[in-house]
């Protein structure tokens, strides 16, 4: 099982896949690989079911091991949103940008950080053809900034402060959140599943 598909069109999950599998001496392509890849419908109500159906829906299409991500940003305070509904918070054809300054508008109220808790959760699903497709979550725990800070990552990393550092994930290298981030979490989980 050398060559995997990672069912994304998310360039920022690509570059950390790409990191973490690659040294295991795994060939990752991703749905920028594949123009014609059916576009699946998140519709599930779980990071888990919605991570299934981009996974099955992809190794079927092109028979081959695929691996599908869905993760988002869990807030307390606003009782697990954005959720699934992470990429789409502000609306289907808005940005990273905008779903952080919704989140940041939700919580302007609550200035203790110890009240803005929050956590990153990653689900993967891995469908293998003519295997039953195995699931695994990871998780990162932490707070949510009052403003953004750091270039690096993608999506909510520049207001998620990581428990127990004074550093948001957009402050870290790449090596550094693929050590702690609930991509990694849950990439271990799955390799270890595997072998
Ligand atoms: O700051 C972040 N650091 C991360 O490490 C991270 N991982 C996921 N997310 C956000 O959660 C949603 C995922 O939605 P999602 O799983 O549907 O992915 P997506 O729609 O971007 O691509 P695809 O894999 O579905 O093609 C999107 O808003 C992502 O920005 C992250 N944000
Ligand atoms: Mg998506």
């Amino acid at each position: 099982m050398n060559k995997i598909i990672i069912a994304t069109k998310n360039k920022g999950k690509v570059n950390e896949f790409e990191a973490l599998l690659a040294p295991l001496g795994y060939q990752v392509q991703s749905l920028l690989d594949y123009p014609d890849a059916i576009d699946v419908e998140e519709t599930g109500s779980t990071f888990e079911a919605n991570a299934i159906l981009k996974a099955e829906a992809i190794s079927k299409q092109y028979g081959m091991v695929t691996i599908a991500d869905d993760s988002g940003l869990e807030v307390d305070y606003l009782n697990g949103q954005p959720g699934v509904y992470s990429a789409r918070y502000a609306g289907t054809d808005k940005s990273d940008q905008a779903n952080m300054e919704k989140v940041l508008k939700e919580l302007s109220a609550i200035t203790e950080l110890e009240k803005r808790s929050a956590r990153f959760i990653c689900a993967l699903a891995l469908s293998t053809p003519g295997h039953v497709v195995q699931t695994v979550r990871g998780a990162c725990e932490g707070f949510i900034a009052e403003t953004p800070t750091g270039e690096n990552g993608f999506g909510y990393d520049p207001i998620f402060i990581l428990q127990n550092s004074n550093k948001t994930m957009a402050q870290l290298s790449k090596e550094e959140k693929n050590k702690v981030s609930h991509r990694s979490d849950a990439l271990k989980k799955l390799i270890e599943l595997i072998s």
